[in-house]
């Protein structure tokens, strides 16, 4: 097999489409590096002392791990000095890094969930990094959170690593989607799926079933057609599965197809979702519609939302077309309230 590098791969897609300005490629490759280094990290696990609880919370009242703590870390310290960026966001930062003047300033801007799925570093089941890249609009002198308040549609790039069995690196630069395999011997990514496709169809559900009782009615009417198989409206039998981490189930998605689901649910009904717009939806959104998916907020396209916040939170129905279409019809069916 010709082995292709992330590197080779950037290049070519220069080459060829002329849409990857160097810095972007740059960008890439440092964001790829501090993948790795966090692999090292998780792959180190009790040994390296990384598990448990870091004893802090982050902004939005959540217990941070150790790996939150480390994650973000890493990534900062990667990037500030590569003279690709302006500045970057996170989930475990209250406001944005803008980076110190002693550096080159770029003229993107990075979003990131450090560590995705943290309920699930202590028991050694899959997690991941996700992230987006905006450019910096304007020529304004300086930047300010309001940079960053674009809508998903504008991202340059966007991608997650997963850290499982394999570590593997999923990127969009808006021209399909293309997966890499970590070859921890060469420490090198090699391209090992190229053009990924989400299939249109599914028979798998990927949704929190202990929310059921607070869910809005056309969530439920989807989930209750679904488990009734083929006796019921659909004439088909579903299976359900959720890790709990959002890289490791959209990562299924993309492989084999499925509706991952975090939808608004009435426990805090000013609260629109458990998921953050712009460095965990916004991403998968991204990422899933450049594979032939779809990503709603049961209403609207995702990557139409124009962010307020930061740390805005949505809900999120993402996947194959078809099932994304039919959570979607119900809720616009439902009418405004639902
Ligand atoms: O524990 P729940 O309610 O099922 O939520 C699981 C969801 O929460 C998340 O873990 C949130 O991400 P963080 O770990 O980055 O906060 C998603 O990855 C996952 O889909
Ligand atoms: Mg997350
Ligand atoms: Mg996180």
């Amino acid at each position: 097999m010709k082995r292709i590098s992330l590197t080779q791969y950037l290049v070519e897609q220069q080459r060829e489409h002329g849409h990857i300005p160097g810095q972007l490629r740059l960008l890439i490759e440092v964001v790829a590096r501090a993948c790795k280094r966090i692999a090292i990290a998780v792959n180190k696990g009790a040994l390296g002392e990384v598990l448990g609880s870091a004893g802090s919370e982050n902004v939005q009242g959540e217990v941070q791990k150790k790996l939150d703590i480390i994650s973000n870390e890493v990534l900062i310290e990667t990037n500030e000095w590569g003279g690709h960026l302006a500045a970057m966001a996170s989930e475990e930062m209250d406001s944005i890094h803008v980076v110190p003047n002693r550096y080159p300033q770029g003229e993107y801007l990075l979003l990131f969930d450090p560590l995705d799925g943290s309920s699930n570093i202590d028991v050694n089941v899959s997690i991941g990094t996700i992230f987006s890249v905006l450019r910096k609009v304007g020529h304004t002198r300086g930047v300010s959170e309001e940079d960053f308040h674009q809508p998903g549609k504008h991202q340059a790039a966007a991608g997650y690593c997963v850290y499982g069995p394999q570590t593997m690196l999923v990127l969009t630069v808006g021209d399909g989607v293309a997966m890499f395999t970590l070859d921890r011997e060469t420490g090198s990514w090699v391209l090992t799926q190229d053009g990924v496709q989400i299939p249109e169809d599914t028979k798998e559900f990927a949704i929190n079933m202990s929310n059921m009782r607070h869910w809005a009615p056309p969530v439920k009417q989807y989930i209750d057609e679904c488990l009734q198989g083929r006796d019921g409206p659909r004439g088909k039998d579903f299976n359900m599965r959720w890790v709990a981490s959002m890289v490791a189930d959209v990562h299924r998605i993309l492989t084999r197809g499925g509706i991952f689901m975090y939808p608004w649910d009435q426990r805090e009904p000013d609260k629109p979702g458990k998921l953050r717009l712009m460095y965990e939806a916004n991403p998968m959104a991204f990422i899933v519609e450049q594979a032939g998916g779809m990503a709603t907020n049961g209403r609207e396209r995702i990557l139409d939302i124009q962010p307020e916040k930061l740390h805005q939170r949505v809900s999120v129905v993402l996947g194959s077309k078809n099932e994304v279409k039919r959570v979607t019809d119900l809720h616009l069916a439902a009418g405004p309230a639902a």
